[in-house]
């Protein structure tokens, strides 16, 4: 299904209420590093991620080492980013 791209204001705009996260890939997605205290407490977040995710239809490009966790949004879909990646971004911040 085919979601609208966000126009680069509207990537400033969404980004300002995201400090800690980046646009990455010439604006194409958002980008974030998460560290936790051990490997537990980090897949106890992708999990929490994960169950976000199916809920949304809404996937998200990840990798982890132990501890941390980098997660990188954006819509396939779009072909770049869209609002569906700026509403995952504030719930995934809303987990920690
Ligand atoms: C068919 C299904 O709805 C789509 O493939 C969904 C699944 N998850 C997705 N996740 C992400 N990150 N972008 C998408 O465009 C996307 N599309």
């Amino acid at each position: 299904m085919s979601v609208a791209r966000l126009t680069q204001e509207e990537c400033s705009e969404a980004l300002a209420d995201l400090p800690d996260w980046a646009l990455a890939r010439d604006g194409s997605a958002i980008f974030r590093k998460f560290e936790f205290g051990d490997f537990i407490e980090a897949f106890g977040f992708m999990t929490g991620v994960a169950l976000l995710a199916e809920k949304a239809d809404h996937h998200p490009e990840w990798f982890n080492v132990y501890n941390r966790v980098e997660i990188t949004l954006t819509t396939h879909d779009a072909d770049g980013l869209s609002q569906r990646d700026i509403a995952m971004a504030k719930a995934i911040e809303a987990l920690l």
